[in-house]
């Protein structure tokens, strides 16, 4: 591959590049060096994907390819998660990429990972992570971190070190470049400007675009039904699938289409082979409708030769089909452990999903007593010293 071949397929797909001529420059004399991290909040999902997809190109381009498992990132942004939980989910993480990277033939050998914890609590990265909290405002590292750090009414502290410390890995991965979704844009612009005044160099940033959940908002880890997760059953999928919004016709809100045009169909024309996608249509009305590309589904969509019925049928296929082979490999009774690990249920059962009306009924309902309850107790409260003194990290 020449140089400039390596570029275009390191650049492919992209919403963003910025320092593409660093990024040519380097790639005329050697090999790029580039990180991925991601934070083990929750845990990762059919968006994942596309990421990967990319990865699968890196690593194609020759580009020496980290992925940091970012632990301490997670516990800074997981709002009291302890550091031993999201250091479990990093290991999870770790195993889940693995083995979606092989679902998708893409070799290991080359890649490396790291765990954020493992370099991020040295003294020198201390002493950096100070300086830069010597330099950047409380204005600016609250909008660095706008679109990743979640959002809430009381922010901590620690929301506001994760972009500088984001900013940080760059140098203490020694990469050339740093790639993520354009949701990170806000923390890679604050790299740039930050990192040459510790003395450090400018990195590059490469930007893959969003990708839309199944429901046709932003996939969010924190609305299960616009996420599939990797271990998913069928049965789940199917649920999902059937759940989404996908009205005849409409083209321009339509998550299952926008899965198929952003997961599906890049990630089956990695190493140049033909994507096929199949809808399934019954018989009565001519029978299954194969696709080996996206525009030609969308058109037939719009045109309403694909009904929403067919559409889900084949989606709920596709999944299923990209899955299986992760949920096999996550049989094993290691992979088990790890998931357990990662995910106690007593944690999990905890973990607050969408109450339906009833439950939502049961809960007001609960409240109201527990309200009574506490105003007859008002007068016999425990005092501070009985208060619990277990650490809550
Ligand atoms: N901010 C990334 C995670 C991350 C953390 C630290 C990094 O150095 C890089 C990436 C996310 O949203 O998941």
């Amino acid at each position: 591959m020449t140089p400039d071949e390596k570029y275009q397929l390191i650049t492919r797909n992209l919403q963003e590049v910025l320092g593409a001529e660093k990024i040519k420059s380097i790639l005329a004399e050697r090999d790029l060096k580039l990180y991925w991290g991601t934070a083990s909040t929750s845990s990762p999902h059919l968006g994942y994907f596309v990421p990967m997809t990319k990865i699968a190109d890196f690593l194609a381009a020759g580009v020496e390819v980290t992925i940091l498992l970012a632990d301490i990132h997670a516990f800074l942004d997981n709002l009291k998660a302890p550091i031993e939980l999201v250091k479990n989910r990093a290991i999870y993480y770790e195993h889940m990429i693995k083995t979606v990277l092989t679902s998708i033939g893409v070799p290991l050998d080359k890649l490396k990972f790291v765990l954020g914890s493992d370099f991020e609590l040295s003294k020198e990265y201390s002493m950096d992570n100070f300086k830069l909290c010597s330099l950047v405002t409380e204005h600016d590292a609250k909008k660095a971190g706008a679109e990743v750090v979640k959002q809430v009414e009381s922010p901590l502290l620690s929301g506001l070190l994760y972009p500088g410390m984001q900013a940080l890995d760059e140098e203490y991965l020694g990469v050339d470049v740093q790639f993520g979704g354009v949701d990170q844009r806000k923390i890679f612009v604050m790299a740039e400007k930050y990192l040459p005044l510790l003395g450090y160099e400018k990195r590059a940033h490469l930007m893959n675009p969003m990708v839309p959940g199944l429901t046709g908002t932003k996939m969010s880890s924190s609305d299960p039904d616009s996420k599939i997760d990797f271990l998913d059953s069928p049965q789940i999928v199917k649920k999902k699938i059937k759940k989404a919004f996908c009205e005849e016709g409409n083209i321009t809100e339509n998550g299952l289409l926008s899965f198929l045009k952003a997961v599906y169909f890049p990630l089956k024309s990695l190493n140049n082979k033909t994507p096929e996608f199949t809808a399934i249509r019954p018989e009565q009305y001519g029978g299954n409708m194969v696709y080996n590309n996206y525009q030609d589904l969308e058109n037939d969509f719009r045109d309403k030769k694909v009904h929403p019925g067919d559409l889900k049928a084949g989606v709920i296929e596709a999944i299923n089909g990209l899955l299986d082979p992760i949920r096999k490999a996550f049989e094993d009774p290691e992979y088990k452990k790890i998931t357990e690990a990662a995910y106690p249920p007593e944690v999990v059962a905890k973990a607050p999903s969408k109450p339906n009306k009833r439950e939502r009924k049961a809960a007001a309902r609960k409240q109201k007593d527990e309200q009574a309850e506490a105003a007859d107790k008002e007068n016999n409260a425990p005092t501070p010293e009985e208060a619990p003194k277990e650490p809550v990290v």
